[in-house]
């Protein structure tokens, strides 16, 4: 039961990963949550429990009829159609035919069959009764418990995403240039819905620094799940250094790409293990990036240091510390593109300038896609805007250095003038 139980673990928690995204917007998460608590509970526990006791019942029902059987050869008069009415009608019912029976029995086998002989069969016959009665609800219980079962392999027949893992693989060190080609590029989330990317076709170039600007609803962020591949495109392609990023595997991919989100997302756990999930990186190497970080003092100020526990979600770390130590974690998997969905509300300026110029000192040689939500990060061209990308509507309405958009006066002059922004 324990085996089986934790091969339904492992089925479920394998086929939660690799659900797509769409599965999880339509999923609500406490259904998830449920199917790895209360459903595998029962599996765990309960399942087994009533597995065994319906067992128990059986042999226990085998032993007694046998026991009956051998002591008085005519009980089986009663036991068999007693057995057969347990299952035809109801329980209740049941009561008073044994009574029936077990009258008649003695009546008919009194002047033949000993009286410790009838009264042994009776005792065990009532017996019977019980433990059929504990049996027929096990039976039951199992039957209802088996939904938890049923609920649990339900994920293995949704649609998944593409493997992790495909036999073509990119060469030790991709991407090496960091050139990102988006050609004819076309995505939506879902059949039903629109195109959220409509034909977007551009080309970075090494360690470019591009800036993603566009009004809500755009498609800044389905920009980059469709490079992260969270959101697999309908038609077109993108290329990351020569490689089609659709012919190879989600790991291949995502392992060789670094992202810094909006949100800064820390998971319970250590703060090292927060800093390098895969355990990859040395004690030096960690306290090298807190330093860059501007956290070192701050964890050297911490009871644990490294192995300070970070409560779920951050919850003990300031949202700047929170985002720092994201910054931390992409300067340790440094990677040749990065993309950063840039904080907007959540950070002070202060923070936030220190994030932008340690991106801008550190990755500056890597090609940096930075997702604009205000406009003069771009329009500061020491900060991120080396070129502009402006969206709308899922199409590139124009691709240039800020310079000669606004010379240009076209849909980033006007956001521009829009945001009234100086320049
Ligand atoms: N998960 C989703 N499911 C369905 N449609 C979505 C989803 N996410 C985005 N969209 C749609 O795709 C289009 C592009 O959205 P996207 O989030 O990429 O815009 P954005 O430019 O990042 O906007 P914002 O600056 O507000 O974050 C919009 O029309 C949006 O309604």
């Amino acid at each position: 039961s324990l085996s089986a139980s934790r091969a339904l673990h492992h089925q479920l928690l394998d086929n939660v990963l690799h659900l797509p995204l769409q599965q999880f917007e339509t999923t609500p998460v406490g259904q998830i949550i449920s199917r790895f608590t209360k459903d595998l509970f029962i599996v765990d526990v309960c399942f087994h429990f009533y597995l065994r006791t319906w067992l128990n019942c059986t042999l226990d029902v085998i032993g007694t009829i046998l026991v009956i059987t051998s002591a008085s050869p005519l009980f089986i008069v009663v036991v068999i159609p007693l057995g057969y009415f347990y299952f035809t009608v109801q329980v209740s019912f049941l009561g008073n035919l044994m009574v029936f029976f077990a009258a008649l029995f003695v009546v008919l086998s009194g002047n033949t069959v000993s009286s410790s002989t009838v009264g042994l069969s009776i005792s065990y016959a009532l017996n019977v009764i019980q433990i059929l009665n504990v049996w027929v609800r096990r039976a039951c219980e199992i039957e209802t418990n088996a939904v938890s079962i049923e609920r649990i392999c339900e994920y293995a027949t949704v649609d998944k995403e593409e493997p992790w893992i495909l036999s073509k693989r990119p060469p030790v060190g991709w991407p090496d240039r960091g050139i990102i080609e988006f050609v004819n590029y076309k995505a939506h989330y879902r059949k039903d819905l629109g195109l959220a990317l409509n034909g977007v076709s551009f080309q970075t170039q090494s360690n470019e620094k591009v800036g993603i600007v566009g009004r809500t609803g755009a498609g800044k962020s389905t920009l980059t799940n469709c490079l992260f591949r969270v959101l697999e495109g309908c038609e077109g392609k993108i290329i990351i250094d020569g490689i089609d990023i659709s012919t190879i595997g989600l790991h291949d991919l995502r392992g060789n790409l670094n992202i810094i989100p909006q949100d800064p997302i820390l998971f319970s756990g250590t703060l090292q293990s927060n800093l390098d999930p895969l355990g990859k990186h040395s004690d030096f190497e960690l306290w090298e990036v807190l330093e860059l970080c501007d956290l070192k003092d701050f964890v050297q100020s911490l009871p644990k240091k490294l192995l300070y526990e970070i409560s779920e979600g951050g919850e003990n770390l300031s949202v700047g510390q929170r985002q720092l130590v994201c910054l931390a974690r992409a300067l340790l998997r440094k990677t040749k593109i990065l993309v950063l969905d840039e904080a907007t509300a959540s950070v002070d300026m202060e923070t936030d300038n220190f994030v932008q110029s340690t991106i801008k000192r550190e990755f500056h040689n890597c090609t940096v896609l930075t997702i604009a939500h205000r406009l003069h990060t771009v329009m500061d061209s020491e900060r991120t805007g080396k070129c502009v990308l402006v969206l709308d509507a899922g199409r590139i309405l124009e691709y240039d250095t800020p310079q000669n958009l606004l010379q240009r006066k076209g849909a980033f002059s006007e956001m521009v003038a829009e945001a009234g922004i100086r320049r």
